[in-house]
């Protein structure tokens, strides 16, 4: 698996969704960095401009790279592996409808489960993981990372 070099991170808020408010989503933005914080050495800082080493964006069909996204439902997002450019960038199909609630796809699941592919995890076929390929709505408030997500994050990050 692929790794950052270093263990401070920056992300980047490019745009926004409609379907939340503008703190609706630096939260779980922010909580889904935490996720994944809070069991390795690794820090996020945000910046509000300039090239961050996540940066994160919502986009429909074809959205600047070659991984168009498919309309409503199917893909959800995509993130890239640890690396220069485009690495780590993790962006968020605009067809979606996104909440903080358990309709359509909560972005903090949504989210983490990107910054998990962002940091250099790939799928886990614990189909209780975190990163296992398909969306299972939990609450946030009680949301505690899989064991095998620990794992899989601290078999990189140390
Ligand atoms: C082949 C990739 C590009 C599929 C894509 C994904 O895994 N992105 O990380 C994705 O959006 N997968 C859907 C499931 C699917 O397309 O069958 C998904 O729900 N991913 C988001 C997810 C998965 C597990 C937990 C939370 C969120
Ligand atoms: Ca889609
Ligand atoms: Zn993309
Ligand atoms: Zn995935």
């Amino acid at each position: 698996n692929p790794k950052w070099p270093t263990n401070k991170l920056t992300y980047r808020i490019e745009n926004y969704t409609p379907d939340m408010s503008v703190s609706e989503v630096d939260n779980a933005i922010q909580k889904a960095l935490q996720v994944w914080a809070k069991v390795t050495p690794l820090q996020f800082t945000r910046i509000s401009s300039g090239t961050a080493d996540i940066m994160i964006s919502f986009g429909a069909r074809a959205h600047g790279d070659y991984y168009p996204f498919d309309g409503p439902n199917g893909i959800l997002a995509h993130a890239f592996d640890p690396s220069v450019g485009i690495g780590g960038d993790a962006h968020f199909d605009e067809d979606e409808t996104f909440t903080s609630g358990s309709n359509g796809y909560n972005l903090f699941l949504v989210a983490a489960h990107e910054f998990g592919h962002a940091l250099g995890l790939s799928h886990s076929d614990d189909p209780g993981a975190l990163m296992f390929p398909t969306y299972t709505y939990t609450n946030p408030k009680s949301f505690i990372l899989p064991m095998d997500d620990v794992k899989g994050i601290q078999s990189i990050y140390g």
